[in-house]
């Protein structure tokens, strides 16, 4: 119950009191003060109410009967920042619609290339965005505005939001772009300014805390189950064959563990939460290998990006610019190390090596991730034109939920080992 302790402050900043009647019609309105509870079942509410006697809630997402922002005389920014992900360009055209459709916000710029194009040194026009403009867009991966990495100066961010008298800004991303985002709500609270800044959690790696899930996550499972099958014909396809896969997942192993979980066909999942060693010790990949080839004749092995990476000599100096650490190829090393200890070994193996990392990551997104990607802008727009700020929309006990910036940043989502998701995986990748 330690977790339950640590619970931090969930409330969300506003910029000052709703006083404008909602244009929106036929709609639900949610009570100003409706929030979704943050523990998961009866035991944590009981336990923090004795603990801290409070029950500790998210603000709950959805829209208001009066709202803070004009709608005539707001203008509205859109960008997109660090890795693409399956989603985005479904993102933007929920919230253009809702913004111009609903909401009857006049002009809704689309910013290029995601923090450069708010900076007037890199020469970057923005778009402008209609519900005409942005019609078929949710059939394309990528991003029709562009995106980049690389940290640009708030101050001068913020001269162009005023200068361009943007009102709503709208950060998809993820824990980079939010921590940027942060900074240009601390900017504009400097200078008095009446900009609501939200986020929209974007990551197929899913490493966002205080977030169920975040958009694009489920179809990169989703496309990793034709090539664990691919992998797996290949493997069986060969005496001792080895289809190994390298997904991506920085720090988090989510993809690998979900992916494991959808199709089964993988004997091994290696993710950076869960150290392994290669010849010795009771996480010795080679060994149990070796023990699986004798009596299956192959195997399929699915590895994160981040995972492994105590196995290389030296740690990674390099970084990208955003600040990211860039890992050490795990999967390519798996794929020459396994190769050489079966020459070693003389056990007369195979790997067929697959990386479908931008295949995957620049797909459309699919079923459920596209519902979700819709919700999250319509409720993103009613976020903003209630006039909170600092905030990202978040996902929780199944209910949409507005999440303090700061709180969504402060640590990273990872898979938890003692949990009953990483407890499913092992139980699909039992070894005989
Ligand atoms: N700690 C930070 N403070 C301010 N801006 C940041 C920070 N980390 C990243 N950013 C900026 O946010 C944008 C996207 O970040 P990045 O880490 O590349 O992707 P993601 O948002 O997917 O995590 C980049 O422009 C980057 O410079
Ligand atoms: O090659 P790139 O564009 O730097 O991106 C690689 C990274 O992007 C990701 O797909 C997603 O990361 P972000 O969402 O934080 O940008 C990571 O899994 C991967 O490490
Ligand atoms: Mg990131």
């Amino acid at each position: 119950m330690e977790i339950m302790m640590q619970i931090p402050d969930l409330t969300v900043k506003h910029l000052g009191a709703p006083t404008i009647p909602s244009p929106l019609t036929g709609v639900k309105f949610i009570p100003e003060n409706a929030t979704v509870i943050y523990a998961k079942d009866v035991n944590e509410v009981e336990e923090e109410l004795k603990n801290t006697g409070k029950i500790s809630a998210f603000e709950a997402a959805g829209p208001r009967e009066k709202i803070y922002h004009d709608p005539s005389w707001t203008h509205a920014a859109i960008l997109t920042a660090g890795g693409l992900c399956p989603g985005l360009n479904d993102v933007i055209k929920g919230l253009t619609r809702t913004l111009m459709l609903r909401y009857n916000v006049p002009i809704v710029f689309g910013i290029r290339y995601g923090y450069q194009g708010l900076n007037p040194a890199f020469g970057y026009e923005p778009m402008l965005l209609t519900p005409d403009s942005v019609d078929s867009i949710h059939e394309d991966g990528g991003t029709v505005l562009g995106s980049s990495r690389g940290r640009q100066d708030e101050t001068i961010m913020v001269e162009t939001l005023k200068r361009m008298n943007i009102k709503l800004l709208f950060c998809i991303g993820g824990d980079g772009t939010l921590r940027c985002a942060h900074d240009i709500a601390l900017e504009v609270e400097r200078r008095g300014l009446n900009i609501s800044v939200i986020g929209i959690p974007k990551t197929i790696d899913n490493d966002i805390n205080y977030i169920d899930k975040t958009f694009g996550f489920e179809t990169a499972v989703y496309a990793t189950g034709p090539v664990i099958s691919a992998a797996h014909n290949e493997a069986k396809g060969a005496p001792n064959g080895i289809g190994l896969i390298h997904v991506m997942g920085r720090d988090s192993g989510f993809i690998a563990a979900y992916a494991t979980l959808a199709n089964t066909h993988v004997n091994y999942c290696l993710i950076p939460e869960d150290p392994f060693s290669l010849y010795d010790g009771e996480h010795a990949l080679l060994p149990s290998l070796e023990r699986r080839l004798k009596l299956r004749k192959h195997a399929v092995i699915i590895v994160s990006e981040g995972a492994g990476q105590h196995l290389f000599k030296e740690d990674s100096e390099k970084r990208d610019k955003s600040g990211n650490k860039l890992h050490h190829n795990i999967g390519e090393f798996l794929r020459d190390t396994i190769t050489s200890w079966g020459k070693e070994s003389n056990i007369d193996l195979t790997v067929k090596y697959f990386d479908p990392s931008y295949l995957i990551r620049s797909l459309p997104s699919n079923g459920t991730d596209s519902v979700f990607c819709e919700m999250l802008a319509q409720h993103a727009v009613h976020c903003a034109m209630a006039g909170c700020t600092d905030v990202v929309i978040g996902h929780w006990n199944d209910r949409f939920t507005y999440v303090p910036i700061p709180v969504a940043t402060s640590s990273r989502k990872k898979v938890d080992i003692e949990s009953g998701l990483w407890d499913s995986v092992k139980s699909a990748t039992w070894k005989y």
